[in-house]
């Protein structure tokens, strides 16, 4: 049958809900490298993520990169690999059930389902749409967890959602959040963030604002990512009333670079390790792109650029978490779920 139906449907079932499809990335199934290589075919097959010519890319990325890749990326998540598994895949799960109990809370108990799916291996969102659709769900609002709109990631979210609703006789209806880099929540809770940091550690002599990177090709083809990362920098920034010598202590840079392609810039990397010869000794970096930490932010930030920073001579270098699932982070993303009821 071309187009899936619930042959069962009861009428006298209680009113239709509105469900919550709350997604992120996706992470592999283990730290090891029959996972990774899995995970990283399904994930850089994805056009949105590599845009060059299918077959060419086919070609590379099975001669040269699956077989490489796999094995040095399962070394680097075995890093960070907790016995709750995967950091993404556990704190996106208890985003999850936060946003839940506040939404039940608010709303009664499961009224408004919350269901996690990942854009890559499990849970997949074919699986968490079939999952809401069976809970009577026949609206649906999906939260990509990227605050900045990206093709490579909220693009890429979308095409799942609807290629996997074209099998549907019955479709339900649907919100796509698309973005949230410049809420008044989010922007709220990253400076709370940096003041909780700053009442800790004291000021540094630089606040690095580190955002995963993309080729740079994708913005001049017209991809606003970039100017949403900048953006989300500056409300920051004058959120916390920032000015003259406090505010010049703000840097944002991209950091992740994949293959040979010139990416966004200032690459972090190279950021980290220009600053000490500039007297630079005390540096905080946060990286507000990713909503949950990661392999990103825990090994990239927190491990590989400290050792960079304080090799070049600094001195005293903190990575500030995520916002995971702080209460704050979660009354915003209730902020963003009643937006769209
Ligand atoms: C936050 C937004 C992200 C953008 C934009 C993004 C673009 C992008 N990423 C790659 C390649 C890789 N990314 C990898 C990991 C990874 N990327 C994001 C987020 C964004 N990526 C997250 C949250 C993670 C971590 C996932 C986890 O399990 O913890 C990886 C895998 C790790 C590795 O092998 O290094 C790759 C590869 C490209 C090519 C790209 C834009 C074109
Ligand atoms: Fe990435
Ligand atoms: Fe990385």
């Amino acid at each position: 049958m071309r187009f899936q139906g619930q042959t069962e449907y009861d009428h006298k079932q209680p009113h239709p809900k509105t469900g919550v499809l709350l997604s992120n990335l996706g992470t592999p199934d283990a730290p090891d490298a029959v996972s990774l290589r899995r995970y990283l075919k399904e994930f850089l097959s994805d056009p949105r993520v590599v845009e060059i010519p299918r077959v060419v890319w086919w070609l590379i990325l099975h001669l040269f990169i699956l077989p490489f890749r796999s094995k040095r990326s399962a070394k680097l998540y075995a890093q960070v690999w907790t016995d709750a598994g995967s950091p993404l895949m556990d704190i996106t799960q208890r985003q999850a059930t936060a946003l839940q109990q506040k939404l039940d809370a608010e709303f009664g108990q499961d009224t408004i389902p919350v269901v996690v799916a990942m854009r890559y291996g499990n849970p997949s969102i074919k699986g968490a749409l079939e999952q809401l659709t069976q809970m009577n769900v026949r609206n649906i609002i999906v939260l990509p967890l990227y605050p900045q709109y990206c093709a490579v990631t909220t693009g890429s979210t979308f095409d799942a959602v609807s290629q996997a609703l074209r099998e549907y006789r019955w479709v339900p209806g649907l919100k796509f959040i698309n973005g949230y880099h410049q809420h008044a929540g989010y922007i709220n809770a990253l400076c709370q963030s940096v003041k909780e940091y700053i009442d800790q550690h004291g000021m540094p002599d630089r606040l690095l604002f580190s955002y995963h990177g993309t080729p740079k090709r994708y913005l001049e083809q017209g991809d606003p990512y970039y100017c949403f990362c900048l953006q989300t920098t500056r409300l920051v920034v004058e959120q916390l009333g920032w000015q003259g010598d406090d505010a010049d202590k703000v840097i944002t840079s991209f950091q992740s670079r994949f293959g040979k392609a010139v990416w966004l810039q200032p690459y972090t990397d190279v950021t980290l390790k220009s600053l000490p010869e500039k007297g630079v000794k005390h540096v905080a970096v946060i990286c507000p792109g990713f909503s949950a930490d990661c392999l990103e932010t825990l090994e990239e930030i927190e491990e590989e650029n400290k050792e960079y920073f304080i090799q070049a001579g600094g001195e005293k270098y903190h990575y500030i978490p995520c916002l995971n699932d702080n209460p704050a982070h979660i009354d915003l993303m209730a902020a963003l779920i009643k937006e769209s009821l």
